[in-house]
């Protein structure tokens, strides 16, 4: 009997688009914080994930296995594989929804051993939508977009206003997340500008 969550999105969840003003088709997505552990240039043993938005809207992010991603010897955590989904399939939904959204919900399909040393290509979609709750899932490959699958996740991502990072997180770590969001924002706009004079 499979575990995994059946009725995928649930019959409630209608499809959802990219909002008007997603980054383009062929657009790489920046860091969302220097400190993030999942994509943050600022730390050293993180997962230095990047994504770039596929041409038919996926989200296609890399992380390579390091030696101090292990679990088992040569082998990569599992819980450390899962947050590499949990970071592709929020910066997923972040970038193409431009909603604010937390993970409430990720489950994780191991399905073939990661090496040290192998990169994982993930390929995450939005699924569904239904009020706050947005269904995304993404699918793992080793070392090529076209790799055998290692992984396959699902993940209920749930909106949250701006007073969720306030209450609960630090107020020294939000300004410096706005400081970064507006300086990319301005260098995004350039960039415009550069390609579309
Ligand atoms: C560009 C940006 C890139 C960003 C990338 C970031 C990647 C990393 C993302 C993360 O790791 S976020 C950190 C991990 N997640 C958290 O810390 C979230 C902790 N949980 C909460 O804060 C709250 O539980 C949550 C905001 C998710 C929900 O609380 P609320 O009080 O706002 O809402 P509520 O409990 O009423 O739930 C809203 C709906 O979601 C449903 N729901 C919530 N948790 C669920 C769950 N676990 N399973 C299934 N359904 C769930 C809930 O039943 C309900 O459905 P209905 O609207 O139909 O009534």
């Amino acid at each position: 009997m499979s575990s995994r969550t059946e009725n995928w999105p649930p019959a409630d969840a209608e499809p959802v688009g990219p909002h008007p003003d997603a980054p383009a088709p062929g657009t790489e997505l920046s860091e969302h914080y220097a400190e993030c552990f999942g994509c943050g240039h600022e730390v050293e043993l993180g997962l230095h994930l990047r994504s770039a938005v596929a041409d038919d809207m996926s989200v296609v992010s890399t992380f390579t296995v390091r030696k101090d991603h292990q679990g088992a010897p040569g082998l990569a955590h599992g819980g450390l594989l899962a947050c590499a989904f949990d970071e592709a399939l929020g910066s997923t939904v972040g970038n193409l929804l431009r909603t604010p959204t937390v993970t409430a919900r990720l489950e994780t399909d191991f399905v073939r051993p990661v090496p040290v040393g192998s990169t994982l290509h993930i390929a995450a979609r939005l699924d569904g939508r239904s009020g706050r709750k947005t269904y995304v899932s993404a699918e793992g490959r080793l070392d090529a977009d076209d790799g055998p699958v290692a992984l396959r996740a699902r993940a209920l991502f749930v909106t949250v206003g701006v007073d969720h990072f306030t209450t609960h997180g630090d107020p020294d770590a939000i300004e410096k997340f706005r400081q970064t969001a507006e300086a990319e924002a301005a260098a995004a706009e350039q960039r415009g500008w550069d390609v579309n004079p």
